[in-house]
């Protein structure tokens, strides 16, 4: 939800080894995903392990004011009533999606061809986004839409009377253009085809198929084609949510960089379309050990024990980046320790994020005496044996840009501050008593 709270600074101070065991909660993409198709399915889902961080909270809320039932038994215990493809209602109030991209552009294809009419909002940092990546291929569906100047929030939708599908190519790989283009395929008589030149995370597509849906990829000469068959009867099932990647980096990161350290981070997601963090951890070194290798829920998972030790610098190649897009962060504080340069292609989307990531980082680094280069679509990170750290991040309402300073400070000289920790509750609401039971000094 878009709320104006006082910013709530905080500082990370060098600590001791870190020790124990990081129960880190479930995927944020996940947990969007499986409310959504909840609610586009007829009858109940039960879903178990979601993530109730803010931007999946404002989801539910959202499912709510199209019409279905969204309860919470227990911690992460929650059960969707769907009203089935094509049976949103049109909402009473503004749809506030608060700092979340991923929730407001895969609802916006969720209810553009549907014959109702929705407003959606968001945040400071979620009206500064992006949108005509999404709302332009819902156009061609049949909807009507209006934006703000230069396609921003707040975006009016009214969803196509008679929708037409549509076969896009993505003209930049992302999960979200990907998947609210196939939410919007499915109330659409005919094949609807997307077409991305990377493949971006599959959780849509494994998801759609678990619920009934009819949906096949193929890698062609032009790309990789996904193709939805419209108007299925999605019939709800039980989604058991795997532990999130991205928010394991964290934990992760702070073990590898603060000596002594050994910890272990059981039943994280290792989808291939997930792992670029981890390759690349492998490859510079990284002591990581990925233990009872399994599938739960439809996704590959695994236990990760993480100890301290020497790393070395890399180069990340552009073709990895959808593959650990909100991983580049925590990965340029891992790189600050690392021997010698750590350089990173084919980033420019992190400019688009909930913060411009590469601008935010590469200040917040020097302002702790880290050397970074940034050019319009790459970082280069010098790693360091000793970093001084002592300075001040600037966070623009952003839970990664936050927690990456915070892990930093773990293992730097002199404590690093962030002036607002308010925007972790966005991913990861447990960061600072798990870190903290884990051995890290913040205040
Ligand atoms: O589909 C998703 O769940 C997401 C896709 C990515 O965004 P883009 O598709 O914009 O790259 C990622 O950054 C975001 O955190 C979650
Ligand atoms: C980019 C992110 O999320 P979203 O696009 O959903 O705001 C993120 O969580 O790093």
């Amino acid at each position: 939800m878009s709320h104006s709270v006082e910013p709530r600074p905080m500082t990370s101070r060098r600590c001791g080894p870190l020790k124990g065991l990081a129960l880190v909660p479930g995927d944020k993409s996940i947990s969007h995903r499986a409310l959504i198709l909840g609610a586009m399915a007829v009858g109940e889902t039960r879903i178990t392990g979601l993530l109730e961080g803010q931007d999946v909270l404002d989801t539910a809320r959202a499912m709510v004011a199209f019409g279905a039932q969204v309860t919470q038994h227990g911690p992460g215990d929650w059960s969707v009533h769907g009203v089935g493809v094509g049976g949103f209602r049109s909402p009473e109030g503004v749809i506030d999606c608060g700092n979340s991209g991923t929730g407001v552009r895969l609802i916006m294809g969720a209810m553009a061809t549907t014959p109702i009419t929705a407003t959606f909002t968001g945040d400071a940092s979620l009206s500064r986004r992006p949108m005509a990546r999404v709302t332009d291929p819902l156009a061609q569906f049949g909807a009507r839409i209006t934006t703000r100047e230069g396609g921003r929030l707040p975006i009016t939708i009214e969803g196509a009377q008679d929708p037409v599908p549509v076969t896009y190519r993505t003209p930049v790989a992302s999960a979200q253009i990907k998947s609210a283009i196939l939410l919007a395929g499915l109330n659409v008589p005919g094949d609807t085809v997307v077409i991305e030149s990377e493949p971006t995370r599959d959780h849509s597509e494994r998801m759609l198929t678990g619920f009934g849906a009819e949906i096949r990829t193929e890698t062609t000469s032009d790309g990789h084609r996904i193709t939805l068959t419209g108007r299925p009867e999605l019939r709800p099932q039980p989604v058991a949510v795997p532990r999130d990647p991205s928010s394991a980096a964290f934990p992760v990161a702070a073990a590898l960089i603060v000596p002594g350290s050994e910890i272990r981070v059981p039943g994280v997601s290792r989808n291939p379309t997930r792992d670029g963090l981890y390759v690349t951890l492998l490859e510079m070194g990284a002591d990581i050990t990925f233990e009872n290798t399994r599938e739960e829920g439809g996704e590959p998972v695994a236990d990760l024990v993480v100890r301290h030790g020497p790393l070395k610098g890399v180069r990340v190649p552009a073709a990895r980046a959808a593959s650990m897009i909100d991983e580049f962060p925590i990965l340029s504080v891992i790189a600050s320790f690392a021997e010698g340069p750590t350089v990173m292609n084919g980033v420019s989307e992190l400019r688009v994020k909930e913060s411009d990531r590469i601008d935010a980082m590469a200040k917040g680094l020097r302002a702790n005496s880290v050397e970074v280069e940034d050019t319009a679509d790459s970082m280069t990170v010098h790693g360091m044996a000793r970093v001084p750290g002592g300075g001040q991040a600037v966070t623009h309402l952003d839970h990664r840009i936050a927690m990456s300073f915070l892990v930093l400070g773990m293992a730097t000289e002199h404590p690093v501050g962030i002036d607002d920790a308010g925007p972790i509750t966005t991913s990861f609401p447990d960061f600072v008593p798990l870190m903290t039971r884990l051995g890290a000094e913040l205040a």
